[in-house]
């Protein structure tokens, strides 16, 4: 029975000795421009409120900060990504489409967009797979990976602008490369965690050191 079992595993070592790399790319941040997304909206809908500029954005969660600036700014802020077409309307980072485009051609290469929908989900998941389709093209939507715990997926890389990412899982199997963002580009480098500047940066050296 044990030999059996073991003939359905997936093998991820071909014949020739190259290894299949599984890239889980978030959304958010990453790909497309929640915070400049936000910004826009949030000056538009509030004009005679206060804002916070993306130079002086600080901590992952828009709404925290916010928070701080004047406690009511805390909802009018969350009001912004609750709205209608707020995700399908970010615009894709600089490089982004092209470099995930380029990333998923790449051989032995199984790239997934990994992304987290908020609680409320009137807009929210039905956007995020209608901004994939329009930007990345339709093949992407076999490729979208929706959860709230990225801990519990199975791969070698996840590209996130998330700091700390945590959930079911304490050793989760990828590691996780932190994209940066205005909110997390002034956290004190890190010996433990790569980073990933931008999609100028060399992301094809970061996957090929992961093909060792
Ligand atoms: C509330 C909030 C959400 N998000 C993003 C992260 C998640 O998407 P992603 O996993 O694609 O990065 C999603 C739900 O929290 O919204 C922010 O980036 N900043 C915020 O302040
Ligand atoms: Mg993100």
């Amino acid at each position: 029975l044990s030999s059996v079992t073991f003939s359905f595993k997936s093998e991820r070592r071909p014949k020739h000795g190259k290894k299949r790399l599984r890239v889980l790319v978030d959304m958010d941040g990453v790909i497309a421009d929640f915070e400049g997304g936000f910004l826009k909206k949030f000056r538009a809908r509030y004009p005679n409120e206060p804002y916070i500029t993306l130079e002086d954005r600080r901590g992952f969660w828009v709404s925290t900060q916010y928070g701080h600036l004047r406690s009511d700014l805390c909802e009018k802020a969350i009001s912004i990504w609750e709205t209608k077409n707020f995700f399908i309307d970010l615009e894709p980072l600089p490089g982004a489409v092209v470099a995930v485009k380029e990333m998923s051609k790449l051989e032995n290469t199984d790239v997934f967009i990994c992304t987290s929908p908020i609680n409320n989900y009137n807009h929210c998941p039905y956007e995020k797979y209608a901004w994939i389709e329009k930007h990345l093209g339709c093949e992407f939507l076999e490729k979208v990976i929706l959860t709230r715990d990225k801990t519990v997926v199975c791969a070698d890389l996840l590209i996130d602008d998330k700091p700390d990412i945590s959930g079911a899982e304490p050793h989760p199997a990828w590691e996780h490369v932190l994209f940066t963002a205005c909110h997390n580009e002034h956290l004190p480098a890190c010996r433990w965690r790569r980073r990933l500047h931008s999609w100028q940066d060399d992301w094809r050296a970061l996957l090929d050191s992961k093909r060792q």
